[in-house]
């Protein structure tokens, strides 16, 4: 297979995947930043009593006139949040409320208690209140019925605190994608592992790990196979069985003799997408399908895998999870002057510089080899140099792809 244009790789892997048709109910402690399945409705009127909305006395507002001196009024009681007033207010009556009590029937004003004189049983004004202050009438939040939110929702700390105001214990959420996350490669060891000389630690296993939970996804850890065909094919039915929405594969992608993940997925049926991608680092990306699950194969590189990964693998997750869209580009200005660039999309490790109003400028980091990941953890974006682009000056537009999220993350369990 021939290298494809990365924007045609996006739409062949991201483009059309639509949100899985899963759900489940979780409890509220247990769903910010979920994605809400069902529209709801409020079960109750918020609030469902007039109340006060402020400390002080409840009144009848005709009672003390618009003038001072105002009449003394009887303090007959008492409504505190939780604890109403059963009467009903006659003329010439007060009684003391709460912020948040319920207005008693006959009230119709607060007077607040920094403009009151209580002594001995009586209460007088030193203002006049007008009809409806500091009354909250019953339902200005929301009355039962209300839609309060709707399916497709991200459930801000917001949102969850408006469920629960609207009665709801428990909500629908859509299920997260579930990522089956395989290493390959007899020179992988776990972090802590005993490790041979010619032994390396698999740590791109746990950054594709945690890109899929930012994406809003459940990785399933497959731990690492050995460069063995039936060891790679035998996690690939474990991940069917498992009810994997994508198996990743990381490493083996790409053209040596011990890079197998190609010759299992041929011999499995996955129908194959495409195999390489014109994009600098992460060239040996694989993409296809076997059934309804999607198969994506990461170069071992630590920074290809993190940079394919992020072009590709977050966004599909994002689409499955039900996420909303975003684009993946961002517009920028280049901080410092770069050289022409050939045939593949070159994904530049950079940081971002805020500069005030204006476009952020991005700044090239200086080593760019695919296997430092000390220079991948201090980029917090990926410049983008088009295919073919001519020198660029400090100062001229470009595009880049933040590699940190500003939405809230998925729950961690
Ligand atoms: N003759 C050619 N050689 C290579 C080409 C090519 O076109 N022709 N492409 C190069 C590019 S570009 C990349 S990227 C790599 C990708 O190769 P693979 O996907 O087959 O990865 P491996 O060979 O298995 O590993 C490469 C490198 O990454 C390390 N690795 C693997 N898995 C992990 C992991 N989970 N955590 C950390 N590091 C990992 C592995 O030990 C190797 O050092 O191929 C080039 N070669
Ligand atoms: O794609 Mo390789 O990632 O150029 O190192």
């Amino acid at each position: 297979m021939s290298l494809i244009p990365v924007e045609e790789a996006y739409r062949l892997l991201v483009e059309d995947a639509r949100p899985l048709a899963r759900t489940e109910t979780l409890p509220l402690r247990d769903a910010s930043g979920r994605i809400l399945a069902a529209n709801l409705a409020s079960l109750r009127t918020q609030p469902a009593f007039d109340a006060s909305a402020m400390d002080g006395y409840a009144v009848r507002a005709a009672d003390l006139g618009d003038k001072a001196p105002f009449p003394s009024l009887r303090l007959v009681g008492e409504s505190a949040a939780g604890h109403a007033f059963e009467g009903t207010l006659q003329p010439g009556e007060t009684i003391r409320i709460s912020t948040g009590a319920p207005v008693p029937t006959g009230a119709d004003a607060i007077l607040i208690q920094e403009n009151a004189d209580r002594r001995d049983g009586t209460v007088t004004a030193t203002a006049p209140v007008a009809v409806g202050q500091h009354i909250r009438p019953a339902g200005i939040d929301f009355a039962a019925g209300t839609p309060l939110l709707t399916a497709g929702t991200v459930l801000t700390p917001g949102a969850i605190a408006l469920a629960a105001s609207g009665g709801h214990p428990a909500i629908p959420v859509r299920s997260r994608p579930r990522v089956a996350i395989l290493a390959t490669g007899d020179e992988l060891v776990l972090p802590g592992e005993a490790i041979g000389p010619s032994q390396i630690v698999a740590s791109n296993t746990f950054g594709v790990a945690a890109l899929v939970r930012e994406a809003g996804g459940l990785p399933l850890n497959c731990g690492i196979a050995p460069d063995r065909e039936a060891a790679i094919d035998a996690q690939l039915t474990q991940a069917i069985t498992e009810g994997a929405d994508i198996f990743v594969t990381i490493g083996g992608a790409s053209v040596g003799d011990h890079d197998l993940v190609g010759k299992v997925f041929a011999a499995h049926g996955v129908s194959l997408d495409f195999w390489k991608v014109a994009m600098r680092p992460g060239k040996p990306l694989m993409a296809g399908r076997l059934g309804d699950m999607r198969v994506v194969g990461l170069p071992g590189n630590p920074a290809s895998s993190m940079v394919a990964a992020t072009l590709f693998l977050g966004p599909l997750v994002r689409r499955l999870a039900g996420r909303p869209a975003r684009p993946l580009y961002r517009r920028g200005v280049l901080a410092a002057p770069m050289p022409d660039n050939g045939d593949r999309t070159d994904f530049v490790r950079a940081r971002i510089e805020p500069d005030g109003a204006g476009l952020p400028r991005i700044v090239p980091l200086s080593r760019q080899d695919s296997s430092l990941l000390s220079i991948y953890a201090a980029a917090d974006a990926l410049l983008v140099r088009p295919v073919a682009a001519a020198p660029a000056e400090a100062g001229d537009p470009c595009d880049y792809v933040p590699l940190t999220t500003l939405e809230p993350l998925a729950e961690h369990n």
